[in-house]
């Protein structure tokens, strides 16, 4: 029995309030297409087919920050993923807004207003008080429902998110559930073979602590990027040289020097570390070197190598479970792409439960014509799935769980 109450318990003809992640790149204005909406329009068309009023509620950006604007964009991209008109109003929970959710009919969509433009949204504090703001006090006595869909913003302690379901019947819509069960599996499901983790990408900090928490459930880390750069470091290679002006080295090694070396004494037997590293040859090619010839810190790094895919293909193939946490290289350039490459090409070559996260590393899917149904699950969440994957809960998916139990009893 899943953890929460679905969109399947839902009595027929609700008026469903409904939180989304639709928070976007922002380019000129104007937000981008990406996977958070054709996922979220998913539970969208199925909650309008089913003939309920269906409000949505999504936020963009932080206040003061350049991605910070309106949701009147978001609406037209939403409609053309559901197929369906989405109308929008600029406004949370004035006149406006509650004008429009009135005259809403059956089967009809409507998305309010970014919910930080509301003053009751953003400060963090505890469901008991986000549930007594006249946010939620206004907007909640409309409705019959409450549906969470924004896993990727479930780490957040906001109105939106954790108010409401204390004080409305509360469901998980299709990508909270999916990415819920997915993304705590590597702690929750017993595999029958060796589960792997793929470690790499720039925060290097978030990943070691990862690394650290899922200790006795990872049979074998394979390590690759500014993470796998600083295993390489401890271990006595000196690599992990910024380029590009960049600050991802240094900073990160001071501050997770201890831990480094902690974990690479105590699970070294399961860390696997690259053998070779790819950089950019005097002619802008891609060159190699293999780790053992690395005697100075003149070069920086941006691929793991040949030699080292050739040694995770095989791990990944024998494995009955593989997590991906970051990238082994700098995917965006296609030198420097084999790593990350080879790596998911393995994954999805075999049968075994995989899940690929954190928003960067999941877009090299598509960019290199990797098919998404040849993973188990890729998630479109980045804070929200490195909780997950620590094992730490989820503010909003903890309401949603108490408000199972309270239909319950
Ligand atoms: N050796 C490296 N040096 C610099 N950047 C790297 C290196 N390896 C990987 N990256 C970068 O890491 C990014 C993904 O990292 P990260 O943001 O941690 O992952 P995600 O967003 O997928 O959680 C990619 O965009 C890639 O360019
Ligand atoms: O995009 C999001 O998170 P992510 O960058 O961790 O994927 C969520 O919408 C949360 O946004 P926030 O980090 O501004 O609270």
């Amino acid at each position: 029995m899943p953890a929460f109450d679905t969109i399947d318990d839902l009595p027929a003809d609700s008026r469903v309030l409904v939180r989304l992640d639709l928070n976007s790149p922002i380019e000129d204005g104007d937000p981008q297409d990406n996977r958070r909406f054709g996922r979220h329009a998913e539970t969208v068309r199925e909650l309008a087919d089913a003939g309920h009023r269906v409000v949505l509620m999504a936020h963009q950006g932080r206040p003061g920050r350049d991605d910070f604007t309106s949701l009147a964009g978001h609406a037209d991209i939403l409609a053309d993923h559901v197929d369906r008109d989405v109308a929008f109003v600029a406004d949370t929970y004035g006149d406006e807004a509650l004008a429009a959710i009135d005259a809403l009919g059956a089967g009809e969509v409507l998305l309010l207003e970014n919910t930080r433009m509301c003053e009751d949204e953003l400060p963090e504090a505890s469901p008991e008080e986000k549930a007594e703001t006249a946010f939620v006090a206004t907007l909640a006595p409309r409705f019959d429902a409450y549906v969470n869909d924004a896993y990727s913003a479930a780490h957040r302690k906001h109105a939106s998110l954790v108010g409401f379901p204390l004080v409305l019947p509360a469901y998980a819509g299709r990508v909270m559930e999916t990415e819920y069960e997915a993304n705590t599996a590597i702690a929750t499901r017993e595999f029958d073979g060796p589960v792997t983790m793929v470690v790499g990408g720039t925060k290097a900090t978030d990943v070691i602590g990862v690394m650290d928490a899922l200790d006795d459930r990872v049979d074998r880390f394979l390590l690759g990027g500014v993470a796998g750069e600083l295993f390489l470091r401890a271990a006595g290679h000196p690599v992990g040289r910024d380029v590009a002006g960049l600050d991802l080295f240094d900073e990160q090694w001071a501050e997770n020097r201890e831990l480094i070396e902690s974990v690479l004494d105590e699970r070294g037997d399961a860390i696997r570390l690259a053998s070779d590293l790819a950089y950019e040859g005097p002619d802008g090619d891609r060159a190699e070197v293999a780790v053992e010839d690395i005697d100075e810190k003149t070069t920086g790094y941006l691929d793991v190598g040949s030699a080292t895919v050739a040694d995770y293909e095989p791990a990944i193939r024998e494995s009955d479970a593989v997590f991906v946490k970051g990238a082994l290289g700098v995917f965006e350039d296609e030198r420097f792409a084999d790593g990350t490459v080879g790596v998911l090409e393995a994954i999805a070559e075999t049968d075994c439960f995989s899940v690929v996260g954190g928003g960067d590393t999941s877009r090299a899917i598509e960019m290199y014509g990797l098919r998404e149904a040849d993973f188990s699950h890729v998630s479109i969440a980045g804070g929200a799935y490195i909780r997950a994957l620590t094992g730490e809960p989820l503010p909003a998916v903890e309401v949603l769980k108490a408000a199972a139990e309270r239909a319950e009893n």
